[in-house]
């Protein structure tokens, strides 16, 4: 049977935190001999505050080898209070005192049009990864997401037909049920085939989610990573966000 999705669940954030810093150290340093780089993705909500918890103070964090890609971003400017490169800005990187990440925003130049600025954002992939003639997806070191109330994933919600897209990288989206609507995404494949990925989430908001996820064959976009990724994916969550879910959790260790 395939090895299936690691949950990891701790009391608090606070205990939560240094176990994702060491799961994030030790995939940089896997890519970082792999391939002398450290490519991620990360989502916006409430995942880069988690996030700067776990990295911040940044010692044994090779800033200056991360190339850092948004898994889902909103149409909206840098500084919109949308945007979830702003909001990464804000709780992570304004606060990195020595070496810094390449980063790579949306092109804002091209907000009004969702399918430009997906295909922007893929080409912007193309040109770190390899050409889309030598590679069929890119694929990421280390995908940081969160899990949406919803089951979504980036902004790969349940049921839409985004989904099913299996050709782009990057897809644009005009109809996300989470505000505000228009976005682009990394598709499902793009998702799945990352070396690792690692889900986020905290507070008994999610419980009801995370019984459907681990508990029911949903078809939910964040049940759909976890069937395809198996032991490659690995949730890192608060007790209160699993309270009464049956799934086996682990004990952190790497
Ligand atoms: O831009 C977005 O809206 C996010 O990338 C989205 O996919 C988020 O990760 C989930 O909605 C979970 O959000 P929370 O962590 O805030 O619950």
């Amino acid at each position: 049977m395939a090895k299936q999705a690691n949950l990891y669940s701790f009391s608090t954030a606070d205990t939560l935190a240094p176990a994702l810093r060491d799961y994030v150290i030790t995939c940089q340093e896997a890519a970082i001999q792999r391939h002398g780089v450290f490519k991620v993705a990360v989502s916006g909500g409430s995942l880069p505050k988690v996030l700067a918890q776990a990295l911040l103070p940044s010692d044994r964090i090779q800033w200056a080898k991360w190339e850092v890609f948004f898994a889902d971003e909103r149409a909206v400017p840098l500084d919109d209070a949308d945007s979830n490169y702003g909001l990464l800005k804000t709780e992570l990187l304004d606060k990195l005192t020595g070496e810094h990440p390449v980063v790579h925003p949306i092109e804002t130049s091209l907000l009004d049009d969702t399918q430009e600025l997906a295909d922007h954002y893929e080409q912007q992939l193309v040109t770190s990864f390899a050409s889309r003639d030598s590679v069929r997806l890119p694929i990421f070191d280390l995908l940081l997401l969160g899990c949406g109330p919803d089951g979504h994933t980036c902004s790969l919600f349940p049921g839409h037909e985004l989904l099913r897209e299996t050709d782009a990288w990057v897809a644009p989206i005009e109809d996300s049920p989470k505000p505000p609507p228009r976005r682009i995404t990394l598709t499902l494949p793009v998702v799945t085939h990352a070396v690792r990925v690692a889900f986020v989430a905290t507070g008994a908001g999610k419980k009801e989610i995370m019984k459907e996820i681990f508990e029911a064959e949903t078809g939910l976009p964040c049940a759909l990573v976890n069937a395809a990724c198996g032991d490659r994916c690995s949730w890192f969550v608060d007790d209160a966000a699993v309270e009464g879910v049956s799934y086996p959790r682990r004990p952190f260790s790497l």
